[in-house]
């Protein structure tokens, strides 16, 4: 690729920026795996080329499998300092179901040794009167064991509290695809052996599954449950540098939420994925059973009160950057590298945030207007953020972009200035305070 990047054409982007669609003289080059016409509409708008992934790309928005591909040393391929990719190579490390209760468990464990106090652990009692221990600050992830392997400890845990729910979910699918719920562990036992039969001719990792603690008061809306989907760029693990942006939503169970046993199965009460409830007869195609963020803060503020919204916000705000934090370790810190997750909250009816789990291809079609213009607005504000001010992918940039390119996204943490790690210290001081009352 050439080396001087001094013709450029100038185009101004939604955010004010003014930004350059040429290299040297010719136009950037995108390439997508995606024929997602809010993609590549958004890569177009810039003035941008589109070129198949074999020819010289500047952007790629790809696939995880293929992003892994092009940094396999088998393949040999080497990025220039004009490429940028929306994957970090080893992402599953925090979006694989499985990875990211390992990796949120020893970050947790690595606190403790050292005896910070966020790895502070607290006796807790249950309503039932049982006294359990638990994590005071880090207690964001509902207890989870991975299956086959944590059975064992899985079934103490299940002896302690015989009238907890679980819910089973394969580590390889998403999409709801093959989740269940179990309150009986003559149940689970019935599942392994049937699908030990399956399984045990192809039993690889993908085949694990995560058993959870099953959420069971979570905050209803009109009698039904909700998860919130909040996106968030991280543009380096190392230094942390995230963001996140505000306008998310909640996604509507259709059928009111009912704890009875004999609706166990029914999916239309218990998960929140569009995947699923768009096949419900109440399915609303006009508003897609979605919610923006800023409308659920509206209600909350208005039935729970401004201060505990406020927290609730805070506390989620929290779990991102140690989810994250968790993983920054791990992470092969490419330069070439910037990922848009879509994290999945479910708040419960105390107003506390579980991570249920994090997406690294989070869904880009629209399944309502207000759906497109939310992921068009996503889409060119998170360009404006990876790109350095003159709009030329620059792997070498410092990945510090100004308060007009960050749009709509807030940061999270940025370890690389001293604003974002005053932010983050007042959120900690502040969560620390708060945990001192209750
Ligand atoms: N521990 C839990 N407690 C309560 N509800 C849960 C729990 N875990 C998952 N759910 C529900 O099940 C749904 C699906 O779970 P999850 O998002 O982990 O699976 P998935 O099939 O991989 O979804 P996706 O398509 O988002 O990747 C969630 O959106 C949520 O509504």
């Amino acid at each position: 690729m050439a080396s001087s990047y001094s013709k450029k054409t100038i185009l101004l982007t939604a955010y004010g920026r003014v930004t350059s669609s040429t290299v040297d003289g010719r136009k950037i080059n995108f390439c997508t795996d995606f024929d997602k016409s809010i993609v590549v509409n958004s890569f177009r708008r810039r003035g941008w080329n589109q070129v198949s992934p074999d020819e010289e790309w500047n952007i790629y928005w790809s696939n995880t499998v293929n992003c892994r591909n092009i940094f396999s040393i088998d393949n040999g391929y080497r990025l220039n300092d004009r490429q940028i990719i929306n994957h970090f190579p080893n992402h599953f490390e925090l979006v694989r179901k499985d990875l990211l209760v390992k990796n949120i468990k020893r970050y947790r464990k690595e606190l403790e040794k050292e005896c910070n106090p966020l790895g502070e652990k607290t006796e807790v009692k249950l309503p039932s009167g049982q006294a359990v221990t638990r994590y005071l600050h880090l207690d964001f992830i509902p207890i989870t064991y991975v299956l086959p392997s944590d059975y064992n400890i899985f079934v103490e845990e299940y002896r302690k509290f015989p009238q907890s729910t679980w819910i089973l979910k394969p580590c390889g699918k998403s999409q709801g695809a093959g989740i269940f719920l179990v309150n009986k562990l003559s149940k689970l036992k019935k599942w392994s052996r049937e699908s030990k039969k399956y399984l045990q001719h192809h039993l690889t990792s993908k085949d694990n599954y995560v058993i959870s603690r099953y959420i069971n008061n979570p905050l209803l809306i009109g009698g039904k449950k909700f998860d919130l989907r909040i996106y968030v760029l991280v543009a380096s693990f190392r230094p942390l540098k995230a963001y996140m942006y505000r306008e998310g939503f909640c996604r509507f169970c259709t059928m009111k939420y009912n704890t009875s046993v004999t609706e166990l199965d029914n999916m239309y009460i218990h998960l929140t994925n569009v995947s699923v409830q768009k096949h419900g007869d109440d399915y609303n195609s006009h508003h897609g059973g979605k919610l923006g963020m800023q409308n659920l803060k509206l209600y909350l503020e208005g039935t729970r009160g401004k201060n505990v919204t406020e927290r609730l916000f805070e506390e989620i705000q929290w779990l991102i950057v140690h989810s994250l934090k968790a993983v920054a370790s791990v992470m092969s810190n490419d330069r070439h590298c910037f990922e848009c997750y879509g994290y999945d909250i479910i708040i419960d009816d105390n107003l506390k945030p579980w991570l249920i789990e994090v997406n690294a291809s989070p869904s880009m079609s629209a399944t309502t207007v207000n759906d497109r213009i939310l992921k068009y607005k996503l889409v060119d504000n998170l360009l404006s953020v990876v790109l350095p001010p003159d709009g030329i992918p620059d792997a070498r940039w410092n990945k510090t972009p100004t308060e007009e390119a960050l749009g709509d996204f807030e940061i999270l943490i940025d370890e690389d200035s001293m604003y974002a790690r005053e932010l983050e210290l007042a959120r900690r001081e502040s969560k620390c305070s708060r945990m001192k009352t209750c």
